[in-house]
């Protein structure tokens, strides 16, 4: 077996790892998950470390929640323990580094706005640089449903696209991916390689059964996804098991590996594909015999059928075809309000007058084309 050659490294830990009881961060698996991120360090690897569990640690700073608490309430009552929570855990893996760490507290919000999404990049190279371990954890305090990613899964395939990571490790409560729950299959068995994410790998995955965790197995098959379409090797590993760390580094793999996609998307089509959302929808009459992106490059006004929710020049929307078909991603050249007058005007001049001056609704290299599983 070889040793690792991971250049920069992504490690999301769960926030069972950080609060297993729910009475506070534990040092019991911090340890272990410590002397990790210190040995990749000692092997040249840079280190980015997705660290859930502020809610779990901080839930102890507040009394039970009485039963006929409001939905809202305990959302509220969450934000408070993650708020409590987060300093907490921040104190308690400073605590375990001879290295100074810096804390990261973002929103799906921040990532998908491409401004905000460069800038946080800018701050991740600059830490690394520094050898500053960046700690990163979604901010749940501000989020609204709207806001959030949700899950640090997703959130942590997402850093490590917007870092050029080469490997994300999820550290999990189990050994990787198994063909079914095997909390409820006593037949399941584990998946050591997943070559291609095809909606079979998708069908095995299930929820959680922890009261701590968020999302199971699929928010792992979502971020998997995400990382290995930007190259980037993902593992799912059992991070309660000391052994599973040290079998990865001398080259093992412990769990569950899906391997990095051999042609990887470029930076800003995997964003606009996998991180920025749309925030409206172009209905497009489709050529036959044009292949997509053909079709979409030469986009013209007069292709549109129906333009849906209101955007700005600039913004990501989703271009459909009449039949449904989810096309493509790309950065629109018109707002919404342009659109749906020249769709509701059918003017051939003024059709053209206007991708003369501005160009096609959307530009070549703006356009993220979308794989149909
Ligand atoms: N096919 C599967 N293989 C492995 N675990 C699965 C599968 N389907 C569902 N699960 C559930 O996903 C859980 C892991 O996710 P989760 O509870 O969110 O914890 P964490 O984020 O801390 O890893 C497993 O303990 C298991 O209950
Ligand atoms: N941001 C939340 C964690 C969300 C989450 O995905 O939790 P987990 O499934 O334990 O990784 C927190 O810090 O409590």
């Amino acid at each position: 077996m070889k040793l690792p050659t991971w250049k920069r490294l992504v490690l999301k830990v769960g926030s069972a790892l950080i609060a297993p009881e729910r009475q506070g961060c534990s040092s019991r698996y911090l340890l272990t998950l410590a002397q990790f991120i210190v040995r990749c360090r000692a092997q040249g690897t840079q280190v980015i470390l997705v660290s859930s569990g502020s809610i779990a640690a901080g839930a102890h700073r507040f009394p039970e929640i009485p039963p006929a608490t409001t939905p809202s309430a305990r959302v509220a009552l969450k934000k408070a323990m993650a708020a409590a929570g987060q300093t907490e855990m921040m104190a308690a893996w400073d605590k375990l580094f001879d290295f100074p760490s810096a804390q990261i507290l973002l929103t799906h919000g921040d990532l998908r706005d491409r401004e905000r999404y460069e800038s946080i990049r800018e701050t991740i190279f600059t830490l690394l640089e520094h050898e500053i371990l960046p700690i990163i954890n979604e901010n749940d305090t501000v989020t609204t449903d709207a806001l959030k990613v949700g899950d640090n899964d997703n959130l942590s395939a997402m850093v490590a696209a917007a870092a050029d990571a080469d490997t994300l490790i999820i550290c999990s409560d189990i050994d990787g991916l198994y063909d079914k729950n095997p909390h409820l299959h006593a037949d399941a068995r584990l998946q050591p390689e997943v070559k291609r994410i095809t909606q079979a790998i998708y069908d095995m995955a299930g929820g959680s059964h922890s009261d701590v965790g968020t999302g199971g197995m699929r928010t792992k098959i979502e971020a998997a996804e995400k990382a290995v379409s930007h190259g980037i090797d993902t593992y799912i590993i059992n991070g309660f098991n000391e052994s599973a760390f040290s079998a990865l580094l001398v080259g093992g793999n412990p769990g569950t590996l899906f391997h990095a996609d051999e042609r990887p998307m470029q930076e800003l089509q995997h964003w606009m594909t996998h991180t920025a959302s749309e925030q409206g929808e172009v209905i497009v009459q489709t050529v036959p015999g044009q292949t997509l992106d053909e079709h979409c490059a030469r986009l013209s006004c007069n292709k549109v059928l129906e333009v849906r929710g209101e955007f700005a020049a600039g913004d990501t929307i989703l271009v459909r075809s009449k039949d449904g078909t989810r096309l493509a991603k790309a950065r629109a050249n018109y707002g919404s309000s342009l659109l749906i007058f020249i769709t509701e005007h059918d003017d051939p001049e003024l059709t053209s007058n206007l991708t003369d001056a501005q160009g096609s609704i959307i530009s070549e290299q703006d356009i993220a084309l979308l794989e149909h599983r």
